[in-house]
């Protein structure tokens, strides 16, 4: 089967879409991806978005309008990819929709429930291809007790597992998060959000330098790391939770760069951004060594980065340098691509739910069991023939 799995992630910063090639379910899964794109995130669209996600700009009515605009974008994202490959609409069995999340609170404050939001109406991308679409994958799992993050782990534990390594897989989009596959013990996946990627980096570079991110670390490699900034970032209450636990914008969105930024004046913003750098290195390594090592009883043989962050190379030398035994990798070196993970995953996931299969690794989200993840819309025409071979075959 043709299909698109899109992602739209917490750095704002596009849409990425891949289409894939997919067969089999399960353990068996295969996938092989034939175009990646990137639709950038309008200007105007990422502004509302972050008045979206903020609780005193936030309205109803911009929650109901900016579910449309997102289905319109997450259609053009499908048109892309699908153009790329030299796809027909009428030959995409299913695309799979992360959608834009709003609103992630797994741990609810006093009064309010645990809940999870995420924007981008699949019946408009169901009318517009003509296609089926699976979407909003994290509630099932919340719905089961779980954090509804992250749900990657399923498709790294299919395309990474190896019986001679302790690997774990990092991902650095706006939120670093980590999937731990013990080489003796493949059920035994875990996964959890270590903190900031490149969240505040980013915040940073936006308001001390006008840029959407420090390209390449250049920023960084100026600048030099205050100690003292370093050491109050990594007391963050979050770094010392226990796993399973996943974090967002609402711990080291803007609200925490305003106050960052206030009390460190004296600090010259190639230092801060440097430092920013640092605490994404320090807190991963620290993840890694507090909450990974004890329970891989022994190193972490290889540490395989993707998402954006992999393309900064201070990032990645901070890691290696904290975790002088475990061999620092890129999705790259191992012949994937670092950018289309995600986006290939939730395809993947979409698998699973059209199969009738479960998707969400309790070890990592805790739930308190296996779930079908996600919501399917189908196409004006109804069900068609590739959906119902998925739903014959479970
Ligand atoms: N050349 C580069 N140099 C440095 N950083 C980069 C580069 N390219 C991308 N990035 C970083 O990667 C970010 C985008 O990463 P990615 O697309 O993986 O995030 P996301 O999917 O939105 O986030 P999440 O995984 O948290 O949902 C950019 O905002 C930027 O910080
Ligand atoms: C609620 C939400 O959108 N969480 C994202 C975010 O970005 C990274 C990290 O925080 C992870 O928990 C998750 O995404 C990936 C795709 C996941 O669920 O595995």
């Amino acid at each position: 089967m043709l299909a698109v799995g899109l992602m739209s992630g917490t750095s704002l910063d596009g849409v990425d879409a891949a289409l894939v090639e997919i067969s089999g379910v399960d353990e068996s899964t295969d996938v092989k991806l034939r175009s990646f794109v990137t639709v950038p995130m309008p200007v105007d669209t990422r502004k509302r978005i972050e008045a979206a996600c903020d609780p005193e700009r936030s309205s109803s009515r911009l929650l109901c309008s900016l579910n449309f605009e997102l289905g319109q974008l997450f259609s053009r994202a499908v048109e892309a990819a699908s153009a790329a490959a030299g796809v027909a609409d009428s030959d995409l069995a299913f695309v799979a929709s992360h959608g834009q999340t709003v609103w992630h609170e797994p741990y609810p404050a006093e009064g309010l429930c645990a809940g999870t939001l995420q924007l981008g109406e699949p019946a408009v991308i169901a009318r517009e291809h003509g296609v089926c679409v699976v979407s909003d994958f994290r509630k099932a799992d919340m719905a089961a007790g779980g954090q509804g993050a992250p749900l990657v782990p399923f498709s790294e534990k299919i395309l990474y597992g190896d019986a001679k390594r302790n690997v774990v897989l990092l991902n650095l989009g706006g939120i670093g998060n980590v999937t731990v596959l013990p080489h003796d013990n493949v059920s035994g996946v875990f996964a959890f959000d270590t903190g900031p990627g490149n969240m505040m980096i980013d915040e940073a570079c936006k308001r001390l330098f006008g840029k959407p991110f420090d390209a390449g670390g250049a920023i960084a490699r100026r600048g030099a790391v205050s100690e003292g900034l370093l050491d109050e970032l990594m007391g963050n209450p979050f770094l010392a939770k226990e796993p399973p636990k996943s974090t967002g914008r609402e711990v080291f969105g803007a609200g925490s760069m305003d106050r960052l930024l206030s009390s460190n004046s004296n600090l010259v913003p190639e230092d801060i951004v440097r430092t920013l750098t640092e605490f994404t290195s320090a807190s991963v390594a620290d993840a890694c060594t507090r909450y990974v090592v004890p329970r891989v009883h022994g190193k972490i043989d290889r540490l395989v980065v993707g998402g954006g962050g992999a393309h900064n190379p201070v990032v990645l030398e901070g890691i290696a340098r904290r975790l002088p035994q475990t061999e620092v990798m890129t999705q790259e070196d191992l012949g994937f691509s670092s950018d289309a993970k995600e986006a290939v995953a939730f395809a993947i996931l979409g698998n699973q739910t059209l199969h009738g299969r479960p998707s969400n690794v309790p070890t990592a989200t805790g739930a308190a069991g296996p779930a079908v993840l996600g919501n399917i819309t189908l196409p004006p025409q109804g069900w068609t023939h590739s959906v119902c071979a998925c739903v014959k075959e479970a």
